[in-house]
């Protein structure tokens, strides 16, 4: 029991050489590379905090799944590997259960506290399942980004605001390298050793956060219009619209009322 906790115990190692820059950490450069989800969690809170006073459930998620991200790559264990894909598992099936709006349930579902029992049967029997073949993990989780992109395309058709549609573009574009890099690094590994760059998941960590930092704004949007209608929801950049380097936020204005 106590050796699925030790060194180099995990079914998938990543390209990046083990202990090559320190004799602590397996994979250096994917094990720093998460401070950017640790970053992401202040920013996203600090941004939506609106939104985040709204519905709060959302806020805590990023950061403990950038927690047992840091501790697998550092360790490479086996107990560290099922704590990183659960984690991801549980914050998305958290996500689905409150954020998925009513009109995508599936026809036999009434309303969401049924959705809310099929969601927790359905992960509970996914996370008996990863225990039987942790490596097929990955791709499970990666493939979830397919529905989300299909989610994502039915509210751009009901949307015909432009920046709804901007800031689409950006998290398919920032998902797009993110999970090229990913791909990349699991099947042309002998490749990248061979031109000595193995650094690919370390990429994938980064450019999937900045893909969040445009997924979250988006989703609590729609969430907005469909579940906070005191609010008028409204997409904003900070530092401001005309720099030309700025992040997404969702801003809830209180609509104007007549008397
Ligand atoms: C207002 C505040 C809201 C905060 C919400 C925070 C939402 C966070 C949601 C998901 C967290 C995902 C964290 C990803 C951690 C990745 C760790 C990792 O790299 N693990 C790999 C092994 O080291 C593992 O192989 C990767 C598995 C795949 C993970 C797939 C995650 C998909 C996330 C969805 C991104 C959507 C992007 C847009 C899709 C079109
Ligand atoms: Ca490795
Ligand atoms: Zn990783």
């Amino acid at each position: 029991m106590l050796s699925a906790f030790a060194y180099l115990t995990s079914e998938v190692d990543w390209c990046e050489g083990n202990f090559e820059h320190s004799e602590v950490i397996a994979e250096y450069y994917n094990t720093i590379s998460n401070v950017s989800f640790f970053l992401l969690f202040p920013i996203l809170l600090y941004l939506n905090h609106q939104y985040v006073q709204q519905r709060p459930l959302f806020a805590y998620t990023s950061l403990i799944a950038g927690i047992f991200s840091t501790y697998y790559h550092l360790t490479l264990s086996y107990v560290g590997q099922l704590l990183d894909e659960l984690s991801i598992l549980w914050t998305l099936a958290l996500m689905y259960t409150f954020w998925i709006p009513k009109c995508y349930f599936p026809g036999f579902i009434k309303d969401r506290t049924q959705f809310v029992c099929l969601m927790v049967i359905a992960t509970v029997v996914c996370t008996l399942m990863s225990f039987i073949k942790p490596a097929f993990n990955g791709y499970l989780l990666n493939s979830i980004s397919l529905h989300l992109l299909y989610l994502t395309c039915q509210e751009l058709k009901k949307c015909s605001n432009p920046r709804v549609h901007r800031i689409a573009a950006f998290m398919v574009m920032w998902w797009m390298l993110a999970i090229s890099c990913w791909l990349s690094d699991k099947w042309f590994c002998g490749f990248w050793q061979r031109i000595n760059f193995c650094y690919l998941h370390s990429f994938w960590h980064v450019l999937i956060s900045i893909a969040l930092l445009y997924c979250c704004p988006l989703f609590i949007y729609f969430d907005s219009r469909y579940e906070i209608p005191a609010f008028e929801p409204e997409l904003e950049y900070w530092p401001s619209d005309s720099w030309p380097i700025a992040l997404p936020y969702l801003a809830l204005r209180t609509p104007y009322k007549r008397c």
